[in-house]
């Protein structure tokens, strides 16, 4: 089958070079000249394990790139993976893939072959209906429904771990209208289907894009828990960890998402729950839970810096933080929970000295006037205090490290970090 892929970030990059392997041929569209250059030569723009072996296979193969939409004719399938961000309000700006929409629309126009337009974005539902099928009719000059039809695929890979998601996914969602679009789009999936097994959900196209909402909203929420669990679980002296495995033996509950910490973050939860409260809202709803969710989030940085306050008067005083990514295995610092430790550290006179294995230059451009250190022993060294952010493995092994800390307080909100006689250790929820 020929595939077009719009929007090679993450998800696109990602679902081009698996399409490629599963297959089919792929045409990557972007506009990022520096990009399509890059993955024809077979190389990511962006930091996924197994992604580059991916590409330098199928490059210039079963997987080319190109900025001009009008590749898209000779498609039977384009999947739209753009950008879908925040407002201010929280609320989704749409106005990307709407223009992406209106170029697929374009390219597509006067054309005689059926084609599937799949929305691989996030989007809340009613925003393929009421927002892009009117962009692509736009586009297109003739309506939807006919030769040109419109599905809905919910993507739910981890960064990090993008392509085993992808290539070994528990579940595809096939969200469409009618017969045809849904067969087309188990065309589009047979081989993963035949190869990973994965539970195939038929969904209309509304139902689709909530069943990625509610995904990610229950997930956060689920962390959430665990963090409110673990803050109780701290001020009773117990360790949330141990409370943690024996809940999750429970099959209703389940043993993953159950790390309680510093909370969560990234380009999809925090962004993903505040879409998800503010279409409520707008629909006349009010989503008291999942306001929680996120003040429970927003409030464990701050318990971190209480707990450290409680050791080192912070004030003038060199802190070293550890981890700087959202989570370990990406050097994304989207919505990073060291964000916040940081600008409360220096809001409090704290001399801030940083280290990641490889989120440093992200968090240098948000934070230039920040000491980065090239090394966690670096970071260390010399340091009143230190901020545990990232579960990276490197952390689990620091021992000696910490013997070079002026004081060593270690406050950990990963539980990476193992504790010993000779440090003044804090767990945020053990
Ligand atoms: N990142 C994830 O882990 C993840 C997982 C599941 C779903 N999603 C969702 O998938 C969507 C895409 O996310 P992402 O993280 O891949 O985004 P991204 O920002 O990494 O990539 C978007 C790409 O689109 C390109 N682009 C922008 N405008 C364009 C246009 N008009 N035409 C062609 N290309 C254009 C950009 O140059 C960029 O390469 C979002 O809705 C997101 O919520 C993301
Ligand atoms: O037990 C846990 C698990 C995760 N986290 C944190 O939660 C955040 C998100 O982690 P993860 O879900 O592994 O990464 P993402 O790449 O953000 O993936 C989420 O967001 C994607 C984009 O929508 C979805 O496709 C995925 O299914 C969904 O897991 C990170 O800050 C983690 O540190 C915890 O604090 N405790």
């Amino acid at each position: 089958m020929n595939i077009a892929v719009v929007g090679s970030g993450y998800v696109g990059t990602t679902i081009a070079a698996c399409f490629a392997d599963l297959g089919h041929d792929v045409t990557a569209i972007d506009i990022d000249e520096d990009i399509v250059e890059r993955l024809n030569r077979g190389e990511a723009s962006i930091h996924e394990p197994g992604l580059d072996e991916l590409l330098s296979e199928h490059a210039g193969g079963r997987l080319t790139a190109t900025t001009d939409y009008d590749a898209i004719t000779d498609c039977d399938v384009t999947f739209l993976a753009l950008p879908t961000p925040s407002r201010e309000d929280g609320s989704i700006d749409a106005s990307i893939i709407e223009g992406g929409a209106r170029s697929v629309g374009e390219a597509l126009s006067g054309g005689s072959e059926e084609h599937l337009v799949v929305v691989k974005s996030t989007v809340v539902p009613g925003t393929t209906e009421e927002a892009l099928i009117p962009a692509i009719e736009d586009g297109a000059g003739e309506a939807v429904g006919e030769r040109i039809r419109v599905g809905m695929n919910p993507e739910f890979l981890r960064e990090g771990s993008a392509v085993t998601d992808f290539l070994e996914p528990d579940k595809v969602v096939l969200g469409a209208s009618d017969d045809w679009s849904h067969e087309r789009l188990e065309s589009v999936f047979e081989p993963l289907i035949e190869r990973a097994e994965p539970a195939v959900v038929e969904a209309t196209v509304r139902e689709a894009e909530m069943i990625k909402y509610a995904n990610n909203a229950f997930l956060a929420s689920k962390i959430s828990l665990i963090n409110e669990i673990g803050n109780v679980c701290k001020e009773f002296g117990i360790d949330a960890y141990r409370i943690a495995d024996a809940i999750g033996l429970d099959d209703r509950i389940g043993e993953q998402f159950l790390r309680s910490g510093v909370g969560w973050g990234g380009s999809c939860f925090p962004k993903d729950v505040d879409a998800l409260r503010a279409a409520a809202r707008e629909a006349g709803y009010e989503p008291e839970l999942l306001d929680s969710v996120v003040a429970v989030n927003d409030r464990q940085p701050e318990r971190m810096l209480a707990l450290l306050e409680k050791h080192v008067d912070v004030e003038g005083a060199r802190i070293a933080v550890l981890g700087l990514s959202f989570k370990p295995g990406t050097d994304d610092i989207r919505n990073s929970r060291s964000i916040p430790a940081i600008e409360g550290l220096v809001e409090r006179g704290a001399d801030v000295v940083a280290y990641d294995p490889v989120a440093t230059e992200n968090m240098r451009e948000l934070f230039p006037d920040v000491e980065y250190a090239d090394s966690a022993s670096e970071a260390l060294s010399g340091a009143d205090g230190t901020l545990v952010m990232t579960d990276w493995d490197e952390f689990a092994a620091l021992g000696d490290a910490f013997e070079g800390m002026a004081s060593p307080v270690v406050i950990d909100g990963r539980r990476i970090v193992e504790p010993s006689e000779s440090i003044t250790y804090e767990g945020l929820t053990w």
